[in-house]
């Protein structure tokens, strides 16, 4: 079974939250997502965070705040999600592989098309900022 270590960021700016939609042949294509992506070999969780965030939307992420860990089953591949809020970044997020892009206000992500594992997330934020 393929399992991956993924690094992923939960933008946050006045209560809404930045995603990008998966691009449609990848797993769990179509589907909004937290911007993040692999740990590579030889990489902490933190440097994997800013490498991605930089590749993908090409923000400077200034901290994380650790905010869940979660590992779920997809069946065809299993993940191990680091979440982590990143409020302090510099630069505007824009995607930067083409995929579409969006602000979110943080009470209306749970209407959106996620990845399975994210309920989790969306319950942890939903904590975190009540
Ligand atoms: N980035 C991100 N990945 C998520 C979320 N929820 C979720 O289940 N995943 C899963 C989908 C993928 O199987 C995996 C992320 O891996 P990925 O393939 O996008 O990794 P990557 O950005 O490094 O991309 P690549 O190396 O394949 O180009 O985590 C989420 O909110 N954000
Ligand atoms: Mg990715």
């Amino acid at each position: 079974m393929k399992q991956v270590h993924v690094a992923v960021g939960v933008i946050v700016s006045d209560q809404a939250v930045f995603l990008t939609r998966r691009h449609a042949d990848v797993h769990q294509g179509g589907k909004w997502e937290f911007p993040g992506g692999k740990v590579e070999s030889g990489e902490s969780v933190a440097q994997a965070l800013h490498r991605e965030l930089q590749e993908e939307i090409a923000i400077d992420t200034l901290a994380g705040i650790p905010l869940i860990k979660i590992e779920h089953d997809y069946g065809d591949k299993q993940v191990i999600l680091d979440v982590f809020i990143v409020d302090q970044y510099q630069g505007e997020p824009t995607a930067q592989e083409g995929q579409e892009e969006g602000w979110f206000m943080l009470t209306d992500l749970r209407d959106l098309d996620f990845p399975e594992a994210n309920v989790k997330i969306i319950d942890a934020l939903e904590q975190y900022y009540q």
